[in-house]
């Protein structure tokens, strides 16, 4: 096959590419870092002739251009897998949404339960000599909507690293609809987060005792767990190795500190599995032709059977609060949406089935409102509207800076009692009252 006379075939503008999309499509600019930037640019131009085109996206990491004008929802209908705080900026303009999902399901809807993605865009790398296009940082769901898509339109970009893959991580010039060469625009980071706050230090001496030499650690998304991932690689730990849904800085870090040699691990032996990545550029040229990292379809990151297998995984998440029953919520505040499920419940529940392996949902006590109230992240309830990420059934340790409870085994008194001994002391004897109302405080005699 002459992949390089395929391409020129099927090289176009982006003008020309997006001619495809008509009024009522579904598309999809796939994930994060790879969503399209010269495609969207040039499906807002074409914005007038345009009603009623969905589009799905997640973790968004700059404005689409599709989204910028006034107007723009009446044209498209931006859908989001996990909410970023720009696609929490479309949903405020009123013409985004937000898909619920957990997301180890993710590939499963494309290839069961949604229809046919009319037209997929997505930055991708430039092609090898065998006719492969790499996904670079995402390769999460992409191979099972890209199996089902109409059409396929991929933006090459100079700039996207390649990396190395289970499955799923490359397309083949025979099944793309359309080339368009980019400007290889600079890749869009994530920053790695300030330094570690008091607090991010306290939980964070809490939560790296418990891991022994030789885990396995999946990392999630946000600025805690971040902060305790850039201490483990200042940690006097060894033989870590990474199984984790979005690979960050952090893990970067700790390779760097020589805290990684994946030998422990009983599945992919030596390497750093992820289903997708966001962070600086220090992380893209990490993961770029590197053997110790690999690529692989979120099914397999954040299938609990996986995990299982997998001595000592230790999941550490975020949360925006949690209920006296022991609900975490982490993905709104009342009816207000934030981000989402994403891999929080999968790894929660996964963790717990390895050998060994602990899971920590991790927040600060307390948070400080835009009008300066400070709240409890411990509540008596969730707030109306609120979602309940990880059901009391499901959650392992719950770590604040003011201590770590596990909460497995425990009645509904005792998970009121743990949870009050772990809130900001502030709040703890309101937190007290509302739980006697509740029916769920013993006295005891604490
Ligand atoms: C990635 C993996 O490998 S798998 C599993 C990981 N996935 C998950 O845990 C999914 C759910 N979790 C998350 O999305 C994140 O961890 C979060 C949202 C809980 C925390 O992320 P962070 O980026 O640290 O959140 P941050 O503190 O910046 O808050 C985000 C927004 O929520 C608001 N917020 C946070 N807590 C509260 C609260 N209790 N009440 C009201 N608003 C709140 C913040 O003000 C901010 O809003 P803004 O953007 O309008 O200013
Ligand atoms: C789905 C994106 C990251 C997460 O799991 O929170």
């Amino acid at each position: 096959m002459d992949y390089q006379a395929l391409y020129q075939q099927k090289l176009t503008t982006a003008d020309e590419a997006v001619k495809v999309v008509k009024s009522g499509d579904w598309v999809d600019y796939t994930w994060c870092t790879n969503h399209p930037i010269a495609l969207d640019k040039a499906l807002a131009a074409r914005q007038n002739e345009l009603t009623d085109v969905k589009v799905r996206g997640g973790v968004t990491m700059w404005m689409p251009e599709i989204a910028k004008a006034e107007d723009a929802g009446e044209h498209f209908a931006w859908h989001s897998w996990h909410c970023s705080g720009i696609d929490r900026k479309i949903i405020a303009k009123g013409m985004g949404y937000f898909s619920p999902m957990r997301y180890s399901e993710l590939p499963r809807f494309y290839r069961e339960h949604l229809d046919p993605v009319d037209v997929v865009m997505l930055q991708v790398t430039p092609m090898d000599k065998h006719g492969n296009f790499n996904f670079g940082l995402a390769c999460s769901h992409l191979a099972d909507m890209l199996a089902r898509a109409k059409r396929v339109i991929v933006e090459v970009n100079q700039n996207l690293p390649w990396v190395y893959g289970l499955t799923g991580t490359e397309i083949n010039i025979q099944d793309v609809t359309y080339v368009v060469e980019g400007d290889n625009p600079p890749i869009a980071q994530l920053s790695a987060g300030g330094p570690a706050t008091e607090v991010d230090k306290a939980v964070a001496n809490l939560v790296v005792p418990q891991i022994p030499n030789g885990a396995c650690l999946q990392l999630g998304i946000g600025g805690m767990p971040n902060a305790i991932g850039a201490m483990i690689a200042q940690s006097d730990l060894k033989d870590l190795s990474v199984h984790t849904e979005m690979y960050v800085d952090a893990f970067v870090d700790m390779a760097a500190a020589g805290k990684i040699t994946g030998r422990h691990k009983a599945l992919d032996k030596g390497r750093q599995v992820f289903a997708f990545a966001a962070g600086t550029q220090k992380l893209y040229d990490y993961v770029d032709r590197n053997p110790d990292v690999m690529a692989a379809p979120v099914d397999y990151t954040n299938d609990v059977h996986v995990m299982a297998q997998i001595d000592n995984f230790i999941s550490i998440n975020n949360a925006i609060d949690m209920d006296l029953f022991g609900q975490v919520n982490a993905e709104s505040a009342g009816i207000k949406h934030i981000s989402g499920t994403g891999g929080q419940l999968d790894f929660a529940m996964g963790a717990y089935l390895s050998k060994g392996g602990k899971s920590f949902i991790c927040m600060s006590s307390t948070v400080t409102g835009k009008d300066g109230t400070v709240k409890s992240r411990i509540v008596p309830t969730l707030t109306p509207g609120s979602i309940c990420t990880d059901p009391r059934s499901c959650t392992h340790y719950i770590v604040t800076e003011y201590g770590m409870v596990c909460m497995k085994g425990l009645s509904t008194w005792q998970r009121a009692e743990a949870a009050i001994s772990i809130a900001h002391p502030d709040f703890r004897e309101q937190l007290i009252k509302d739980a006697e109302k509740m029916g769920i405080w013993r006295r005891s005699n604490k």
